[in-house]
Formats: C-alpha cells, structure tokens, sequence
C-alpha cells in the first residue's frame, strides 16, 4: 500500500529524531594529538587493546565511540593496575620524600582518598612535561564551565561561595534549591581539602598548594572522573604485587583500602541511564575490567552508567542533565521548610489559629525527625501518589493547622496510619481529621507555586543561555526548568 505524504514526512522525523537520540549518533573520530598520545602511553604501560576510540557527539560532546560491533557480555575495557592512580599509591610516595629539617615525614598519611588524588592532580598538572604522567594530564578537560562549583568557587581560597561577580550571581540564583545547598556543602568540602592538605604537606618537600584555580579543577578532576574499585585486593595479594614491581617509575600497587581511582581511558566515557555495564578489579589479571550487557554497533558513543541519579545530583557532582531522566523527581524540602516557618511566623500564608505556637509546631517537626520521616519530600510524575514522607508529614501538620491546636485523637491517628495498622483516615468518625483532601489542596497549591516560579526560570534562561562560557550549564538549567515545570503542572491538576 502507498502511504501519503503526511505519513512518509511522519516517518522522515521520527527516523532523525531516533538517530538524534543519545548513543544512535555517530560521533565525529577525534583528531586531537592528546588523545594519539593519551593511546600510545597506555598501550606502553601494558593496558590490552580494547573497541573504543575518541570522538566529539553532538549531545555528549567527548565520549568514546564503538570502532568495532561490541557484543553483550565482552569487556568495553581493561585498565592494569599500574595506570590506577589510588590514594595508598600516592601517601607511599609522599612517605618517601623527606620533610624539611631531613627526617622521613608520616603526616601525609592523614590525607583523606579525595585529599591525597587532588594533590597528585594539581601537582603533576605543575610537572607539565616532565610529569611522567603527562599524557594522562594532558587528556584532562581544561576546565569545568559546566560545574556550579567551578563557576561560584571564586579566585581565592574561602569556605563559602563567591557571588559577587553579575555571572555567577545570576547563576547562583537560577540554581534549584537542592543544587545549590550541595554545592555550598562542595565549598567547604573543597575549602576544608585545600586548607587541610597545605597543612599536612606543609613540612614536606613537594610542591606546595598556592594556586586555588588550578586546586578547584584538580578537585573536580577527581570528582567528575574517579572509579569506584569494588572489592578490594587482600593484603597477601598486595604483598605478593609488590614484590612482582620493579619498575621504580611507576606508582606503587593499589591497596585494600583504597575505594576510589583514577583510571585514564576508561575516564573518558561518559554516562547514559540505559547502560548495563559491570565493573570490578580482577585479582587473576590484576586489571579493572569493564564489560558491558548492551550491544554497541560500529560508530555508536559506548556508555556506562554513573549510577540512577536524578538530574540535580548529576549537575551538582558532574556538571551536565539528560533530558527525559527516569529518575527525576520533584523534591518539596524547600518549600516545606518555607511552609513552617511561615507558621511558626504567622505569616499571612499561614492559617493557623492563635492556640496553634511555634513550639507545638516544632514539636510536630520533632515528631517527624525522631522518625526518621523529616526531609526528602518528593513527588514523582510516574507515581500516582505522592511519596510516604511527604504523606507523613502532611497528615501529621495538616490536621494541626487546621484545627489550630495539637489535638491527642488526630496524633493517635496518625501514629496508627504510620505503623500501618489504619492505612485509611476515612475510617474515622470525624471527617475534619481526614487530612487526605487537605494534602491534596496543599500539594495543588505549592505546585501551583512551583509552576509560576519555573516559568520564570526558564524563560530567563534561554533568554541568557547563548553566547557565554557557561553555555551547557544554561543548557542543563533549562532541562531541569522544564521538568520542574512539566512535574508541578502534573501535580497540580492532579485530583
Ligand atoms: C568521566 S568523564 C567522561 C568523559 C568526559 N566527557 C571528557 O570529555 O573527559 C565525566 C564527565 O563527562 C561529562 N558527561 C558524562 N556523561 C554525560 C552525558 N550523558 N551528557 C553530557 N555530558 C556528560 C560530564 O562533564 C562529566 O563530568
């Protein structure tokens, strides 16, 4: 049968549309004399030949690419454990170095895994040339405009972030709430490193932090790209590692307590939700091996997966969001936090009777918190209820507020549904203690909130998006709008 026009046009798009999709495109081989380099190191260094090539996607931009069909079940990669950049590694070969007035110097034991893989970052990226690594660090992202922390970390050294400059202020402020409380939390992570480890290695003779840009981006190198290691290896097999190692080049083997470390090639893929993949270290070969469970053709970006984050993890950790993330939820802790205060406040918001005080309302917040049941309130757009812990506190606050007063029938109740035992609050007698309608009302109205405020957001981005170094990150911003804004209008028609 001839189909019409309409139809073939139809079918036109979709086929672009699918070839479009992450992994179906072919990505452009790269060309870069890092990556020529980057290859012929590691192949000097023992690392098997493996199905992967560099190479630029419209999507993902760097990733590898299939250069040949790759079959569930074969190994995407294997990494020997002499390319594996561990912290035990990095303390041993501080341990060697003497300390300023001539004694061996035990301090840079207390680098934390993260501390010690941030030092050895900065300090071969200072080497340039002459670091035997080079061609690891060469391979290296220049910088990290993707990542709020990059962006907002300022040029000196200080525990909270810098917003004073029109660029990252403005990016602070477009930030969801939840991206923006990790990356504060980053800041005095990165702060607390950099201060911690100039003072352990202070003593040593190794070059010095003095440089906080250049410490950032070696942080976030370690951020972005560490492997997690698995099982670790027995001290017996550690023993038996070192002994087999004579070349005093290279980094000492890994140890059973290291969890993390960088693994140069296999640090160049990049993350899909659909990847299957398992990982671990193979004590027979003594190799991180990577195999994968999807099948690859020719040509196709080859993923791994990061793990089932939801896109305000991903942007905050890794600097980038996928459009259409399985995982994303929308998170109500902000708004919940806001909806107290203005209580206790007895804000106009409020409707809380004048019996109803700050304390009891503290008391209910206290309630929740020795259940474990305070924060991480959610709503998913493919669950029709809203989650267990924003159900709790809701039939927990509402009945209160409404009432004006902590009364002992609606806590009773409330404790019942809790341990499950009246799953139902139609069972009771009294209909103004049925709080479900109430929740309801209260969800409508917050995403009715979420809605207006997610508008505004992302029509500020794409007004902003073109044209700056930050333009991915406005990118990522705008799918993180658009399914705050997709979710809330969902819940907030809901009935
Ligand atoms: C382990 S590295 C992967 C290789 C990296 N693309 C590169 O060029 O070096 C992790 C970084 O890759 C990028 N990335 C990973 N998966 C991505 C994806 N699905 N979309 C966009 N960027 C991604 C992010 O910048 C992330 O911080």
């Amino acid at each position: 049968m001839r189909r019409g026009r309409t139809f073939r046009q139809r079918r036109r798009r979709a086929d672009r549309l699918k070839k479009e999709a992450v992994g179906t495109t072919r990505g452009t081989p790269s060309l870069d004399q890092e990556w020529t380099d980057l290859r012929k190191w590691c192949k000097s260094q023992g690392m098997p030949r493996y199905k992967l090539s560099l190479a630029y996607f419209p999507t993902t931009f760097r990733g590898m690419m299939a250069t040949k069909d790759i079959e569930p079940g074969e190994d995407l990669i294997r990494v020997p454990e002499r390319l594996l950049v561990t912290a035990s590694k990095i303390r041993h070969t501080l341990l060697a170095r003497p300390n300023r007035s001539g004694t061996p110097s035990p301090p840079s034991r207390g680098l934390s895994e993260h501390q010690a893989l941030a030092y050895w970052i900065y300090s071969e990226s200072c080497l340039s040339n002459k670091s035997l690594w080079s061609s690891y660090i060469r391979s290296l992202p220049r910088d990290f405009e993707s990542v709020p922390l990059y962006v907002l970390s300022g040029d000196r050294p200080s525990d909270e972030l810098s917003c004073v400059a029109d660029g990252p202020r403005w990016i602070a402020k477009h930030l969801p709430h939840s991206v923006l409380q990790r990356v504060v939390q980053q800041q005095r992570i990165l702060f607390s490193d950099w201060s911690q480890t100039r003072k352990l290695l202070a003593t040593i003779v190794v070059p010095q932090l003095t440089e906080w840009r250049r410490y950032v981006w070696a942080w976030l190198v370690v951020g972005t790209r560490c492997i997690h290691l698995g099982s670790p290896t027995s001290p017996t097999q550690q023993q038996q590692q070192s002994k087999s190692l004579s070349d005093s080049t290279i980094l000492k083997p890994i140890s059973c307590q290291d969890s993390i470390a960088l693994a140069p090639v296999l640090d160049l893929l990049n993350h899909s939700h659909t990847a299957a993949v398992s990982t671990g270290f193979e004590p027979t070969t003594r190799q991180f091996v990577i195999k994968t469970h999807c099948r690859y053709a020719k040509g196709q970006e080859v993923f791994i997966s990061y793990g089932p984050h939801d896109n305000h993890f991903m942007l905050a950790e890794y600097g980038f969001a996928i459009e259409y993330n399985p995982f994303q939820i929308l998170e109500l802790d902000y708004e919940m936090d806001a909806w107290i205060l203005a209580l206790k406040s007895n804000a106009p918001l409020s409707q809380a009777k004048a019996a109803l005080t700050a304390d009891a309302i503290d008391g209910l917040v206290n309630i929740l918190k020795r259940h474990g049941l305070w924060g991480d309130f959610t709503l998913s757009p493919k669950d029709p209820e809203p989650s267990y812990r924003l159900l709790a506190a809701l039939y927990l606050l509402l009945p209160v507020v409404q009432c004006g007063s902590t009364s002992h029938s609606s806590s009773n109740l409330w404790e019942r549904w809790r341990r499950g035992e009246n799953a139902n609050y139609n069972s009771s007698s009294n209909a103004s203690n049925m709080p479900e309608a109430a929740a309801q009302q209260w969800i409508r109205h917050i995403c009715d909130g979420i809605v207006q405020k997610s508008n505004m957001m992302l029509e500020d981005v794409q007004i902003r998006q073109s044209a700056c170094p930050q333009e991915f990150l406005f990118r990522c911003l705008g799918v993180i709008w658009h399914d705050t804004n997709q979710c809330a209008r969902l819940w907030s028609t809901r009935r």
